[in-house]
């Protein structure tokens, strides 16, 4: 089904229809095939496969900046969804194609001077992307290659581990709060669990973008490591994550995150009108309007 159609799809039932992203039955080792490389490509997300390891890499290919519009979501998603259901991977590195940048968060366009209907499929696609990521039966591995504020800050938060380059030029965090906007519960959730209750509330009170070495330090980011290494670095992690039985690390890994992804698909339809009336207000709107101002004339 191509983007359009399937992002139509999601609006009207709230998910994509290849199947449930929570609940699966544990996914089993690859059959021993000869060793095999596979790519697939759309617009804006480049996936590889190494079927002799079991990995494969996503990379997100969405310049200038890889912000995570509609059609971005629906891409990922299944892109997500093909691994998933493909015996041969049981692992996924997520990385950037784009020159110094991981991902901008939220494309702030999608949530400007748009219907009411636009907002609530923007929504959902934004809830579907975590959903599928966080519940993940797949190991999931950032490999963080550039700045990473909101929402590219929560797709590295939702992976198993997350490892950054150590360029002080870098930063990541939930910056929401310098937008004028709040950061929903489920990201809210998803900060707290990696690092802590104290943290999460301060960074996302105070809007924080960290640089590479803080996150390190606060455990926003598992490992920093020299550019140049991060690839070497996320294929090395992820064969110690893969070197264990899956069906134990699946159903830990379930255990660790069913209360927060319950918590979200109970309150689905709830959190969708929460977004539309918060994102919808004049004085929002008018936030929005002026942060994408400042950051044209930041380069003026
Ligand atoms: C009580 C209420 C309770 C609950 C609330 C209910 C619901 C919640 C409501 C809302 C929740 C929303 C959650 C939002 C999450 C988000 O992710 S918002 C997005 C936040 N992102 C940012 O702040 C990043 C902004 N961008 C930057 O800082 C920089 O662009 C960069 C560091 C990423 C890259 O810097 P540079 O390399 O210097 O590139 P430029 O700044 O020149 O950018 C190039 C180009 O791209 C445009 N752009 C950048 N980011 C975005 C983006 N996120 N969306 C759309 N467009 C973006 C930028 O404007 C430039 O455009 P041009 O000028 O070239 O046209």
């Amino acid at each position: 089904m191509a983007a359009p159609a399937l992002a139509r799809c999601m609006a009207r039932t709230g998910v994509l229809p290849l199947g449930q992203a929570w609940g699966r039955a544990p996914r089993l080792p690859p059959s021993p095939l000869p060793a095999q490389r596979r790519a697939f490509s759309n617009n804006k997300v480049l996936v590889e496969l190494d079927e002799s390891a079991g990995v494969a890499t996503m990379k997100f290919k969405s310049p200038p900046v890889n912000s995570l519009s509609l059609d971005f979501l629906t891409e990922f998603c299944i892109s997500l969804e093909k691994l998933e259901n493909d015996r041969a991977c049981r692992g996924v590195i997520l990385t950037s194609a784009v020159p110094k940048i991981f991902s901008s968060g939220l494309d702030i366009t999608e949530m400007c001077g748009k219907s009411t209907e636009h907002y609530a499929e923007f929504w959902r696609a934004v809830q579907e992307m975590w959903l599928r990521l966080y519940s993940s039966n797949m190991v999931t591995v950032a490999a963080v290659n550039g700045s990473s504020p909101a929402g590219g800050c929560l797709i590295a938060l939702t992976c198993d581990y997350r490892i950054m380059a150590e360029n002080p030029k870098f930063s990541i965090g939930l910056n929401e709060a310098q937008l004028g906007i709040v950061a929903p519960f489920w990201f809210k959730d998803t900060f707290v669990n990696v690092v802590g209750h104290r943290v999460a509330e301060s960074s996302l009170q105070l809007g924080s973008l960290h640089s590479a070495p803080e996150a390190h330090r606060i455990g926003l980011v598992d490992e920093l490591v020299p550019e140049e290494k991060l690839k070497d670095r996320a294929t090395a992690v992820m064969q110690q994550w893969l070197a264990l039985p899956d069906h134990a690390r699946q159903l830990t890994k379930t255990m660790m995150r069913k209360a927060v992804l319950d918590r979200l698909v109970a309150h689905r339809e709830e959190d969708v009108q929460n977004f539309i009336s918060f994102i919808s207000k004049e004085s929002i709107q008018k936030s929005l309007r002026m942060y994408m101002e400042m950051l044209k004339k930041k380069k003026s």
